[in-house]
């Protein structure tokens, strides 16, 4: 699978997402600069977590007006697989690619700690090494975290089984308690109507490598790539 990282000014998860992609997985992955304007060949497209532009007027706003976000969108119209991490969900959103908005935390504090997450929906190609309702331990690292779509949207991400992730507690149970931003109807990760464009707060990079303590990221890269990793 030929996979892309795009880094825009600002971007710093960029080199983590590479690392996962290219050492521990294998995968034939290149760097994509966000003044690049073409992704012909490209299977899978990660736009990694950071404060593109600095975050300024609202985070991934400008970023979306870089010249490689048209063959961003034309790459997810064709089927192409595309994730975004944290900032690379900001992104998508503001890009109109998902659904809804990225408003700040509502303890309005940057936040960085391990949070539990809910499988909602194993039958996505990011998620099919999942069991359904499986409790997964990954940090978030963000300040503009807090899910917002209107009523009827939200409807019917949840009547499409869109909403891949929601924050629980260690027991899997969804509450106010185990939300850490105010997301509403705690949405940690959802996906786009086809299947193939998933957004996600929380960071599987940080967690995907065999030698750190926590390695529950690797679920998602095991169902990209058929659990095929080069390192064990
Ligand atoms: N880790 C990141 O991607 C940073 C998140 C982001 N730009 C925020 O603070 O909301």
């Amino acid at each position: 699978m030929k996979c892309g990282v795009v880094t825009f000014p600002g971007s710093n998860c960029d080199r983590d997402c590479f690392h996962i992609l290219k050492n521990v997985y294998g995968a034939d992955t290149h760097w994509i600069w966000h003044k690049d304007t073409s992704l012909d060949g490209f299977d899978l497209v990660v736009l990694p977590g950071g404060f593109s532009y600095g975050d300024y007027l609202r985070a991934g706003s400008i970023a979306r007006f870089s010249p490689i976000m048209k063959a961003v969108v034309d790459h997810a119209n064709r089927g192409g697989l595309l994730w975004g991490i944290c900032n690379g969900f900001q992104i998508l959103v503001e890009a109109g690619l998902l659904p809804g908005a990225l408003l700040d935390n509502h303890t309005q504090k940057y936040m960085c700690r391990y949070v539990h997450l809910k499988v909602e929906n194993a039958g996505t190609a990011f998620t099919r090494a999942c069991e359904p309702g499986e409790v997964l331990n990954i940090p978030i690292a963000h300040a503009q975290g807090s899910y917002y779509a209107d009523a009827g949207t939200l409807q019917q991400l949840e009547d499409t089984g869109r909403i891949v992730f929601r924050y629980c507690d260690v027991q899997g149970n969804v509450s106010e308690e185990a939300n850490p931003n105010g997301s509403l109807a705690n949405v940690a990760g959802l996906i786009n109507e086809a299947g193939n464009v998933l957004g996600m707060m929380p960071h599987p990079e940080r967690c995907a490598d065999p030698v750190w303590p926590q390695t529950d990221g690797q679920k998602l890269f095991d169902s990209l790539f058929h659990k095929t990793r080069v390192q064990a």
